[in-house]
C-alpha cells in the first residue's frame, strides 16, 4: 500500500481555485518533495491530507485513511507527525520537558532521550525553550513532529533559517528516518535540498502538478539539451571548431547541443586528428534548478492569472 494517494484534488476559497485536480502518490519509506513557487498551493494540498481542511473534490488517503472523514481523523493524527512552520511551543518549559509532554499524546512514543539525540539537541535538554536560537527551536519542532513514532511525517520547509551545518545535520536526520521506515512528505524551496533527500519530487504551480520524478530525471531533466563547453586550444579560432561554438572572456567555449553523445564525437574526433587536446571539457545536464525555473516559468507565462506569484496567507 503506498503511504499517500492523491487524485484530482480541489479546493477553492472563494474565486481562487487553489487546487486544480491534483494526483500525486508517495511509496512508504520514500522521501516525497512538493515543490513549487509561492501561492503554488502546495501548504493547501497538505493541509487537507493533514486533516486540517476539507477537499472540495478528489480522493486521498493517508495511510490508508481518509483525511476528510472524522471517523478517521484521530487514528490518522496519531499516526502522521507535522514540522510545520510557527509551531506555538511553551517558552518556559524546557526542551526536555516539552518533548515529554508532547509524547503523552501518542499511543507508541519514541523515548525522550532518543528523539533529543536524534535531532541532535542532547545537550540541550535542561534549557527553557525561550533560550533556544531560532535553528535550535526548529530542530525542537522536529523533535515533536518525530516523539509519536510517526510513520508518515510532514516536514513544511524544515531547513529554512538553517546555518549551512545545522542544514546537513537536518538532512541527516531526515535520512535516518527514511532508514527507519518512516515517509516522509516535504516542501521547499531550495532545491539543492530537494536534490540531496528527495526519492521523488513533484512540481506544483498554479494548483496544478506540472512534472513528477526522481530528482535526476524529473522535466526531462536527463534527456533534454545539454551544455559541451572546453577552453578553445592555443591557436586555434572558434570558427575552425566543427560546432557553432562562440568563445567568452575567458576563452571558453560552449555549445547548446541536442544529441550529447554525437555532438562529443564530432568533438573529440576533430580535436584527436590535429592532435589538439581539449582542456576542461565538461558535458552538463541542466541542474534541478534549472528545471523548476522552466517549467514554473511556463506555466506563469500561460496562466492569465498568475504573472507574479501571489503570496500565501496560510
Ligand atoms: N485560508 C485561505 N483563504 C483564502 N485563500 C487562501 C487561503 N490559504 C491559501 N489561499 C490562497 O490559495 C493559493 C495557494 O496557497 P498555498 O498557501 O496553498 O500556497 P503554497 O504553495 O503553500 O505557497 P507558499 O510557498 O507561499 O507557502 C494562494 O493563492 C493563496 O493566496
Amino acid at each position: 500500500m503506498s503511504a499517500v494517494q492523491v487524485e484530482g484534488l480541489r479546493k477553492r476559497y472563494g474565486g481562487t481555485e487553489a487546487v486544480r485536480g491534483v494526483g500525486f502518490t508517495v511509496e512508504e519509506s520514500e522521501i516525497f518533495a512538493l515543490l513549487g513557487p509561492n501561492g503554488a498551493g502546495k501548504t493547501t494540498t497538505l493541509e487537507i491530507l493533514e486533516g486540517f481542511r476539507q477537499r472540495d473534490e478528489g480522493f486521498a488517503r493517508v495511510l490508508g485513511l481518509d483525511p476528510g472523514s472524522r471517523a478517521d481523523s484521530r487514528t490518522l493524527r496519531e499516526r502522521i507527525g507535522l514540522v510545520l512552520q510557527d509551531i506555538a511551543i511553551e517558552p518556559y518549559l524546557t526542551v526536555q520537558e516539552t518533548v515529554q509532554r508532547n509524547a503523552g499524546y501518542y499511543p507508541h512514543p519514541r523515548g525522550v532521550g532518543e528523539v533529543l539525540e536524534l535531532v541532535g539537541l542532547g545537550d540541550k535538554r535542561k534549557d527553557k525553550v525561550r533560550n533556544l536560537s531560532g535553528g535550535q527551536k526548529r530542530r525542537l519542532d522536529l523533535a515533536l513532529g518525530v516523539v509519536g513514532r510517526p510513520g508518515l511525517l510532514f516536514l513544511d520547509e524544515p531547513t529554512t533559517g538553517f546555518d549551512p551545518n545545522a542544514r546537513r545535520a537536518a538532512w541527516e536526520v531526515v535520512r535516518n528516518l527514511r532508514a527507519d521506515g518512516t515517509t516522509i512528505l516535504l516542501t521547499t524551496h531550495y532545491m539543492d535540498e530537494a536534490q540531496e533527500l528527495a526519492d521523488t519530487v513533484a512540481v506544483m504551480a498554479e494548483g496544478e502538478i506540472v512534472a513528477t520524478g526522481p530528482p535526476e530525471t524529473v522535466g526531462g531533466r536527463a534527456s533534454g539539451r545539454a551544455e559541451v563547453a572546453f577552453t578553445l586550444p592555443e591557436g586555434v579560432f572558434a570558427d575552425e571548431l566543427p560546432l557553432a561554438m562562440a568563445p567568452d572572456e575567458n576563452g571558453r567555449v560552449a555549445a547548446e547541443v541536442e544529441d550529447a553523445t554525437s555532438a562529443l564525437h564530432e568533438i573529440t574526433g576533430w580535436a584527436l586528428e590535429r592532435g589538439l587536446s581539449l582542456e576542461g571539457l565538461t558535458v552538463s545536464r541542466p541542474t534541478l534548478e534549472d528545471v523548476y525555473l522552466s517549467l514554473t516559468r511556463n506555466t506563469a507565462e500561460d496562466g492569465a492569472s498568475a504573472a507574479e506569484p501571489v503570496p500565501s496567507q496560510s
